[in-house]
């Protein structure tokens, strides 16, 4: 479990004072999968960062499997990092090392290991991330998602409990995208490590993550589960978010509402009312007419869902809403 507790973060820049992130609460559980999103400035580096010390905070106390982080000496920071691994959107692998020594470097920088446990470390890692005929090649001979591997592999070296993911694939194009977030699902699952990333694309968070912060200005605006806040956001920057990422035009969908008859209503539909002809058997029950302004099906993490944007007229009303309830359809009125 990862706890900030009113940690805070000023940078001074020529005398002047920026607050990066304002004083926040966050609690990550142990093993799960969680996104930071926010856009550019929002603070995302800066609350990744302090996880592992590489900003000191400017004040508050971040507990880590109880200990607080702030307050450990030299020698407690070192053995502390080793349990926390990083990957990086440009890899910062060494290009003038082959694969397996890039691997290698934190367990030669920790001493404490012999050159053939780390021979046999390597070849482990190098399995798990599915490199095994690249150990000896350099960085400059290998494809984007290959390089990400090696950084994958190299930030599991020291069999870490944390892996804080720093825009990981932000530089890779969509299906490197997908197999690097595969591999990072599988490093979650089989490792039962905990994954903090960070990024400004909707789609890796629903992609991949359980829970989720939403970072505006230093702030944690908004924070739960994904499902929860990408399907009910309630902060103006986080339905931004949603309503970039399915392509939607906020202001020509309350246009639209004007022109409809009847009463629109989002509805959310998840797990297996996804898949139900719902909406025509209630129609046909309630004698209602409905028209439809969007919709979309998709999938947060595993779990399926619907959303529908719908105008109901005529019929019972209430009987539809009545209906939808008891299917267990979640209801938002939006006009
Ligand atoms: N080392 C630093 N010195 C001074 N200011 C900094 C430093 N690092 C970050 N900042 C400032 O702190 C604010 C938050 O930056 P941060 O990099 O944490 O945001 P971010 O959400 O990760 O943005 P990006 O996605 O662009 O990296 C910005 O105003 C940034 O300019």
């Amino acid at each position: 479990m990862i706890q900030f507790q009113n940690i805070h973060k000023t940078y001074l820049v020529k005398g002047q004072a920026i607050t990066a992130l304002h004083p926040c609460q966050l609690s990550i559980p142990r093993g799960q999968i969680y996104g930071l999103i926010g856009h550019s400035g929002a603070g995302k580096s800066t609350l990744l960062r302090l996880i592992n010390r590489l900003e000191t905070p400017s004040g508050g106390q971040l507990w880590v499997d109880g200990v607080d982080v702030t307050q450990l000496d030299a020698a407690g920071l070192r053995q502390f990092r080793q349990g926390v691994g990083m990957i990086f959107q440009h890899f910062n692998l060494l290009s003038s090392q082959t694969v397996a020594d890039n691997i290698a470097m934190p367990l030669r920088l920790a001493g404490q290991h012999s050159a053939k446990e780390i021979e046999a470390k390597v070849a482990q890692l190098l399995r798990r991330v599915g490199l095994e005929d690249h150990a000896k090649k350099y960085p400059a001979q290998l494809s984007g998602g290959q390089k990400q591997r090696v950084g994958i592999a190299r930030a599991l070296s020291t069999d870490p409990k944390i892996l804080l993911c720093d825009e990981a694939t932000s530089a890779l194009d969509p299906e490197t995208t997908q197999q690097v977030l595969d591999l990072l699902l599988e490093i979650n699952q089989e490792l039962k490590l905990t994954l903090v990333l960070i990024t400004h694309e909707m789609e890796v968070v629903r992609k991949v993550a359980d829970r989720v912060a939403v970072m505006d200005k230093g702030h944690i605006v908004e924070e739960g589960p994904v499902a929860q806040v990408f399907l009910h956001p309630q902060h103006p920057t986080t339905r931004r978010f949603v309503y970039e990422a399915e392509q939607l035009d906020e202001q020509a969908l309350i246009e639209d509402f004007s022109k409809v008859e009847g009463q629109v209503y989002r509805l959310t539909f998840q797990g297996e009312a996804t898949y139900q002809p719902l909406l025509a058997q209630i129609a046909k029950e309630t004698q209602a007419d409905f028209t439809l302004l969007s919709g979309r099906i998709d999938r947060i993490k595993s779990t399926p869902y619907g959303q529908l944007l719908v105008a109901f007229h005529g019929g019972n009303a209430q009987q539809v809403l009545e209906k939808l309830q008891q299917a267990d359809v979640t209801l938002e009125a939006m006009n």
